[in-house]
């Protein structure tokens, strides 16, 4: 019942599954990172994220704010320390979002966490995710798309694999992985 890490490629749908997550499963805590990049239209500071400059985000760094931190597509991401001590200390359950080499810091730093890995029911459906979503700039789809490569091949490190399917299915077994022994 302490930290569940989910991972895997983008635009396979981590940031869909956490938000039904956050509507279906209400008491499910989930960790805001804080991150170098530019809000989407519709996102929230404090909600998707806490958007920083470089700056603050080296000083974060160097002040060791950060659970574990990485760079992903050219900008820099990383998991607060504090809020999540804090709810891990109280014996309560935490869901962090994060990419491949930070899910791989935590598990060296926390190795008694949870590992899962959302899959994409396919190859052909992940590119058509990632292109569909239309937030980035082709090279920027293709530089994700390059790493999603190196991602998929990680599945085999995960404790559990969940396929993102329906979204809410995927939502209910990644909760239900949160609060199993
Ligand atoms: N290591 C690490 N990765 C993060 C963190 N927060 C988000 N990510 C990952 O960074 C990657 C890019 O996130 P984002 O820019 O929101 O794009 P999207 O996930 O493709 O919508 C995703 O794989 C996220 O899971 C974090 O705190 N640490
Ligand atoms: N189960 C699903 N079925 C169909 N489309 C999905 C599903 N989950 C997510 N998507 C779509 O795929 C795209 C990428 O999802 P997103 O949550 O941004 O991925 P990630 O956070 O892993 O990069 C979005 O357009 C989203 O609406």
């Amino acid at each position: 019942m302490g930290l569940t890490v989910l991972s895997g490629p983008s635009g396979v749908g981590k940031g869909t599954v956490v938000a039904a997550v956050r509507r279906l499963f209400p008491d499910v805590w989930v960790s805001v990172s804080v991150t170098t990049r530019e809000p989407r239209p519709g996102e929230t500071e404090g909600v998707e994220y806490h958007f920083v400059d470089r700056d603050q985000f080296e000083r974060m760094v160097k002040d060791d704010e950060f659970v574990e931190h990485a760079e992903f597509a050219g900008n820099s991401y990383g998991t607060p320390r504090a809020p999540l001590e804090r709810r891990l200390a109280a014996g309560l359950p935490a869901l962090l979002e994060i990419e491949l080499q930070g899910a791989r810091q935590v598990r060296a730093a926390m190795p008694a966490s949870r590992f899962v890995f959302l899959a994409p029911p396919s190859w052909d459906e992940l590119v058509r995710r990632l292109t569909g979503r239309g937030t980035e700039a082709p090279e920027v789809v293709a530089r994700r798309l390059e790493r999603a490569r190196v991602e998929l091949a990680a599945e085999k490190e995960f404790d559990a694999v969940v396929v993102n399917d329906d979204v809410e299915v995927a939502a209910s077994r990644l909760v239900s992985l949160m609060t199993t022994e």
